[in-house]
């Protein structure tokens, strides 16, 4: 057996036996890192550890989950439109078609460096030559000619522009040309693109890069688009630090650098990130004076003694809509409304698990409240079979390699390294996919040809 395989069994073996390999450690009463003490249990642990073993029969299988998810956002009223500066519109979606508010090109350009000529050669050629972005040329008369370079504006009567490598100028200085001269080669006329008032892209069209240039063509300086959901993220765990090497039993924080990017990509604008002690108050007083459409919490979303994130909701009175996923890593994650027009995404502490819950209940809902299209479902063959778990869903990294989805080692819950290498989640179902079978595969921002390579 080789090392790399080695290590997969034993990944596979901890995504399916989470919860009995924490249980053993609580029942031997494993020593706590030195320095560090373990809380004791909260009032009402019991109670959250029944509460959690029946939200686990509770879970939602994992396409419907997305679907609530969208329900969620579908249920949201439109916020109105904005008007956004164009270096600003990327990743936006247009709230009104883009009509053109000029002809394009707006005046006869030519298309090539060279000579504007009047009628047949040879051409007596003008002193002067026009330049583009320069004042109106003069109109020439029939054996008359200008230089004229790319882009500038074509004078009045001229029938066709000669490109300066088809031209040649005698010891007379007259302008013979080398090739048949086709009435109007190479001059580009006014509205050849589009009329002023013609509508170049519907409204949804997402703003690319491509988008921002047609629309400074065609005279925008600003653009009408959906607004960008606002996201706050509370990062949660007193074991978090923000620098420096892993110590004393705290970890870096991962989710705090990665969330808010990833957020952006799937179309939020995320307001804040704060990050908070494992403390029910801090947290009820975050979400509660929280303003922002979708709350992204991480952490504190299973049962143990500082997981504040249900009893938070509970005291608020939220409603849990999804409360558990059929899916590895990631089961624990929760979607909830937690007051009119906000919603909460509850993502699992594990950063694997965060990103499926990213991916499950925070993309549908911020992609349909962006406005934004569905991607279209696209399908891969595996490469090489993946174990599956008897009843949930997996999601596990993949890079895609000649219309193959490879499966990256590395997949745990607590590990980032499979996803930081791979270009596709790839869906496996429940019980498992042989080699060769076609698995549905989630496109990560990076990998997405595109305006979602672009974060900023
Ligand atoms: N008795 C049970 N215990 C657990 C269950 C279960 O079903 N029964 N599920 C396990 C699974 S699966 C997951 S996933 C986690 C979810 O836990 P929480 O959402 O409550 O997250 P925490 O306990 O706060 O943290 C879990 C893990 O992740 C680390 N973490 C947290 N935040 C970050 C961060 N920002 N950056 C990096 N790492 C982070 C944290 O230190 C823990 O190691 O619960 C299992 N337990
Ligand atoms: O199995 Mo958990 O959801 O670690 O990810």
């Amino acid at each position: 057996m080789t090392a790399a395989r080695g290590t997969r069994d034993s990944q596979d073996a901890e995504d399916f036996d989470v919860e009995e390999a924490l249980a053993l450690v609580k029942k031997d009463g494993a020593p706590a890192p030195e320095g560090r003490s373990v809380p004791a249990p909260a009032p009402g642990a019991e109670q959250q550890g029944r509460r959690a073993a029946h939200a686990h029969h509770q879970a939602t299988p994992w396409p419907e989950a997305r679907v609530v998810a969208g329900r969620a956002a579908r249920s949201m009223p439109r916020r109105a439109p904005v008007s956004v500066p164009l270096d600003a519109s990327l990743g936006l979606v247009l709230a009104a078609p883009l009509a053109a508010l000029t002809d394009l090109p707006s005046f006869d350009t030519s298309a090539m460096d060279g000579w504007a000529v009047a009628g047949p050669g040879p051409w007596e050629v003008r002193e002067e030559g026009v330049l583009a972005g320069h004042a109106e040329p003069a109109a020439l008369t029939d054996g008359e000619a200008v230089r004229i370079a790319t882009g500038a504006r074509i004078p009045q009567d001229v029938t066709a522009v000669l490109r300066s490598e088809h031209g040649l100028i005698d010891d007379k200085g007259r302008l013979h040309a080398i090739r048949e001269v086709v009435h109007g080669q190479d001059i580009r006329p006014r509205g050849q693109e589009c009329r002023s008032g013609d509508q170049l892209l519907p409204v949804g069209a997402l703003v690319t890069p491509a988008v921002l240039g047609l629309a400074a063509a065609a005279g925008y300086d600003t653009l009408a688009a959906v607004p960008r959901p606002r996201a706050e993220v509370l990062v949660l765990g007193d074991e978090l630090l923000t620098e420096g090497l892993p110590q004393d039993g705290l970890i870096r924080d991962a989710l705090g650098p990665m969330l808010p990017p990833w957020l952006r990509a799937l179309g939020a604008e995320v307001v804040a990130v704060r990050r908070l002690r494992d403390d029910a108050k801090a947290l009820h007083k975050a979400i509660t004076g929280s303003g922002a459409d979708l709350i992204v919490t991480t952490g504190g979303t299973a049962a143990g003694p500082v997981d504040h994130v249900h009893p938070t909701l509970r005291r608020i009175g939220a409603e849990l809509l999804v409360d558990g996923v059929k899916v590895r890593p990631g089961h624990p994650m929760l979607l909830a409304r937690t007051k009119e027009n906000q919603h909460l995404v509850g993502l699992p502490g594990n950063p694997l698990a965060a990103v499926s819950g990213l991916l499950t209940l925070a993309e549908p809902l911020l992609r349909i409240l962006a406005g934004r299209p569905a991607p279209e479902p696209y399908t891969l063959p595996l490469n090489e079979a993946v174990h599956g778990h008897p009843y949930d869903t997996r999601l596990i990294p993949v890079t895609l390699r000649a219309d193959r989805a490879v499966p990256l080692h590395y997949n745990g819950p607590a590990m980032l390294r499979g996803i930081a290498a791979s270009d596709a989640l790839a869906v496996v179902p429940p019980g498992g996919a042989r080699a060769g079978q076609e698995l549905e595969l989630l496109d990560l921002p990076w990998a997405t040809a595109g305006i979602d390579v672009c974060f900023t």
